[in-house]
C-alpha cells in the first residue's frame, strides 16, 4: 500500500527538552490509526510537524510522496487540533464556511447532517460553547473535510459517553463509505481500539510500539499463579509487567501463547486472561519494554 505520510528520523527539541527523538512513522492510504501517549510524550509536537506548523530539527516528513519544506502546509490534510484558534465571536456556521474553503473535498450536506446528529445550533457563537460542544465543532470540520489525511487531536475531550459513541459510530460509517487515512491521537486506548486498525505508542518522543490492534489483542495476556510456576512458564517470553504477592505473581505477557502452552499453564495452576488494552498500554509504558 502507498504511504500518505512518512516521518523519517524526525527530531524536535525545545531548548534542552527533546520532544521528539529520531522518530519513524508511516501512515498508509485508507487506514485508521491511533497515536497513543501519556502527557508530554510528544504527540502534539509530532502532529504539529506533520501539519507543517513547526519544522523538524532533524529528519524529514513526506506527505503524499512530497517532502515538506519549511513553511509548507500540506494540502491533503485536515488537522483538527485539541485547542484551535477559532475566533470566539464567530458563529458555528461561519466556522464551517471558512473550513469549506480550505478543503476541496468538503461535503456541505454531510456537515449539516453532523450538526443535527450532534444537536448543535449553527447560529451559536464559539465563545458560547461548552468544551464538549467545541470538540464537536472540531469533529464536524474533520469529518466533513473528507481530507485524504485527517488528524484528530483528542477528539472526544469533554464529550459525554453518548456523544463519544456517536462520534466514533459516525466516523466509522463515513470511513466505510469514503475510505481515507485517519489518525486519532488520544490517551484513551480502550475507546479507540474498536475503531482503529493500527496503533503507534509514543513515549519520551520515540515510538515504543507500532502494531496492528488485532495482534495486540491476540498477544496481550495477564497470567496469575504461583511465582515459581510463572517464572518457569514465562521464561523466554516477552514479559512487560510483573508484580508479586506472597508466593503468587501476576505478570503481563506480550507474546503468543499456543494451545499446548495453555495446557501446560493449566497443569501448573496458572490462569491466563486477556489483558485489557488500557492496562496493556499502562504496563508497556511503565515498563518501557516494547521489544
Ligand atoms: N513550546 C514549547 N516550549 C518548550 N517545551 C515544549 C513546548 N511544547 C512542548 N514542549 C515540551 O515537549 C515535550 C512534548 O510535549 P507535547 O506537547 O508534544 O506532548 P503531548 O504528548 O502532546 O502531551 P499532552 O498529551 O499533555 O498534550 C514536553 O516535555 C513539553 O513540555
Amino acid at each position: 500500500m502507498n504511504a500518505i505520510l512518512e516521518c523519517r528520523n524526525v527530531s524536535k527539541s525545545y531548548g534542552s527538552t527533546a520532544a521528539v527523538r529520531r522518530l519513524d512513522l508511516k501512515l498508509e492510504e485508507n487506514k485508521l490509526y491511533g497515536l497513543l501517549g501519556r502527557n508530554g510524550a510528544g504527540k502534539t509536537t509530532l502532529l504539529n510537524m506533520m501539519a507543517g506548523g513547526i519544522f523538524p530539527d532533524g529528519g524529514h516528513i513526506e506527505v503524499a510522496g512530497t517532502r515538506l519544506k519549511q513553511g509548507d502546509t500540506p494540502g491533503h490534510m485536515c488537522y483538527v487540533r485539541e485547542k484551535n484558534a477559532f475566533f470566539g465571536g464567530a458563529r458555528i456556521r461561519e466556522i464551517l464556511q471558512i473550513a469549506s474553503a480550505f478543503h476541496p473535498h468538503w461535503d456541505a450536506p454531510f456537515a449539516e447532517e453532523l450538526l443535527q446528529a450532534f444537536k448543535l445550533n449553527p447560529n451559536k457563537k464559539i465563545r458560547q460553547l461548552s468544551r464538549g460542544m467545541e470538540s464537536l465543532v472540531n469533529n464536524i470540520v474533520g469529518l466533513a473535510s473528507r481530507a485524504p489525511l485527517t488528524i484528530f487531536d483528542e477528539p472526544v475531550l469533554g464529550l459525554d459517553v453518548l456523544m463519544r459513541e456517536k462520534f466514533y459510530k459516525l466516523l466509522l460509517e463515513d470511513y466505510a463509505n469514503h475510505p481515507r487515512t485517519i489518525l486519532l491521537s488520544t490517551h484513551l486506548i480502550d475507546e479507540i481500539a474498536p475503531v482503529v486498525e493500527r496503533i503507534y505508542i509514543i513515549e519520551s518522543g520515540s515510538i515504543l510500539l507500532s502494531e496492528e490492534v488485532d495482534n495486540i489483542r491476540m498477544d496481550a495476556h495477564l497470567l496469575q499463579g504461583n511465582g515459581e510456576a510463572i517464572r518457569s512458564f514465562t521464561n523466554g517470553k516477552r514479559v512487560i509487567y510483573e508484580e508479586s504477592y506472597g508466593n503468587g505473581s501476576l505478570v503481563a505477557v506480550y507474546d503468543s501463547i499456543g494451545k499446548a502452552e495453555r495446557e501446560r499453564a493449566a497443569s501448573l495452576g496458572i490462569t491466563i486472561d486477556g489483558l485489557p488494552l488500557q492496562k496493556f498500554f499502562a504496563y508497556l509504558i511503565e515498563g518501557g519494554r516494547a521489544s
